[in-house]
């Protein structure tokens, strides 16, 4: 990445990062001390009145909040961070051996595309459950309909690489549901309500790696996006850079590094069980000229036969379902295409899913 620029990475004037960053009261930070997630009964809402009512109105507002006191062991944590650079710190040549193409969605990839922009980053991606692989269902409307490979491509350096993944994973996972259940809660449904799309998941665990970048004001380590799952669980380092659109103003406001912590943000599977109850927000990732920057999102996905439609108890009459059907495996199927090269068509969005009124 030369210090000419590349009009790859280019953003629309309109998308460009602004000069002055707002770091203002940021968006919600919770205190997970109240529930034990490592127990495995469903937790009880009686003594976590508090905390149910934080997350559903940090949901609303936000869609995006951070928490503290979440029991995700530091350890693991710093080991997954520490592989995760040991890996970046390869050479391309040494990295593009586990590099995913247009059959193998997983692995390395280091032209990402958003929004028909490329990013100023590389990735890894895998998977936290080896699938019992089911294809989306049958499509012959669909010629583009191609077998996808979901296989964890795990490379050979740094050894240690694979462990720490996969520990990591296991403890990010159970804090995910935990998070659904409050989620469930803080909606008026049973705390268990999601668990049944979840045996097949398709949840993942990406690696980001943001280099430091000649031309900050005109490029974007990630460009604005929603995310399409259910739910992400982030950790990111110390350098900051993740910027959320405040649903009030819609303003870009900067997400501040809290050691030890997680961001959480609804994702657009959310947004439709709950019928826009809870909205998949839009967030971006700015570069800077002088740091690099690390970060791990947590993708909790449902199984790819699931329809995901607006929840029976959360609509009726007054409240009509203002989504039809998502098939999960078609939805993502769909938008992974589009994240690999450069396209001239939109992404297909949740909103296209909208009945018209
Ligand atoms: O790097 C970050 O802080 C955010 C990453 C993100 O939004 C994503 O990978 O979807
Ligand atoms: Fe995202």
């Amino acid at each position: 990445m030369g210090e000419a620029v590349d009009p790859a990475y280019v953003q629309a004037p309109e998308h460009r990062p602004k000069q002055s960053v707002i770091v203002a009261e940021g968006i919600p930070l919770i205190d997970l001390s109240p529930i034990n997630y490592q127990q495995e009964e469903p937790i009880t809402p009686v003594s976590i009145q508090g905390l149910i009512k934080e997350i559903g109105s940090a949901c609303k507002e936000w869609g995006f909040f951070q928490v503290i006191n979440h029991k995700v062991p530091l350890r693991k944590r710093e080991r997954i961070e520490d592989a995760a650079r040991k890996f970046f710190e390869l050479s391309l040549e040494e990295k593009i051996k586990v590099r995913r193409d247009a059959i193998n969605v997983l692995g390395y990839f280091e032209a990402e595309h958003t929004k028909n922009v490329r990013d100023w980053k590389e990735i890894y991606d895998f998977n936290v459950q080896q699938p019992t692989f089911i294809p989306p269902s049958d499509d012959s409307d669909d010629d583009e309909n191609i077998q996808f490979q979901w296989d964890n491509r795990w490379p050979q350096n740094p050894p240690e690489f694979r462990e720490a993944c996969q520990e990591y994973a296991q403890e990010v996972e159970k804090l995910a549901y935990k998070l659904m259940e409050l989620i469930a809660l803080s909606l008026g449904l049973a705390p268990n309500r999601f668990n049944g799309f979840f045996r097949h998941n398709t949840s993942n665990i990406r690696l980001n790696h943001y280099p430091p970048c000649p031309y900050p004001h005109l490029a974007l380590g990630l460009g604005h996006h929603k995310d399409t799952g259910v739910l992400t669980v982030l950790s990111q380092d110390d350098v900051g850079g993740l910027e959320v659109r405040r649903k009030s103003d819609g303003e870009w406001i900067r997400v501040r590094p809290i050691s030890n912590s997680f961001i959480i943000n609804v994702g657009d599977m959310i947004q439709v069980w709950s019928n826009d109850a809870y909205e998949s927000v839009e967030h971006r990732v700015m570069v800077n000229s002088e740091k690099e920057r690390f970060s791990i999102p947590f993708f909790l996905k449902p199984a790819l036969y699931t329809d995901v439609k607006p929840l029976e108890e959360l609509t009726d009459d007054n409240n009509p379902p203002i989504y039809r059907a998502v098939n999960w495996g078609k939805f993502r199927t769909n938008r992974m295409r589009s994240n690999f090269t450069k396209s001239n068509v939109e992404n297909l969005q949740i909103y296209h899913f909208k009945i018209s009124q």
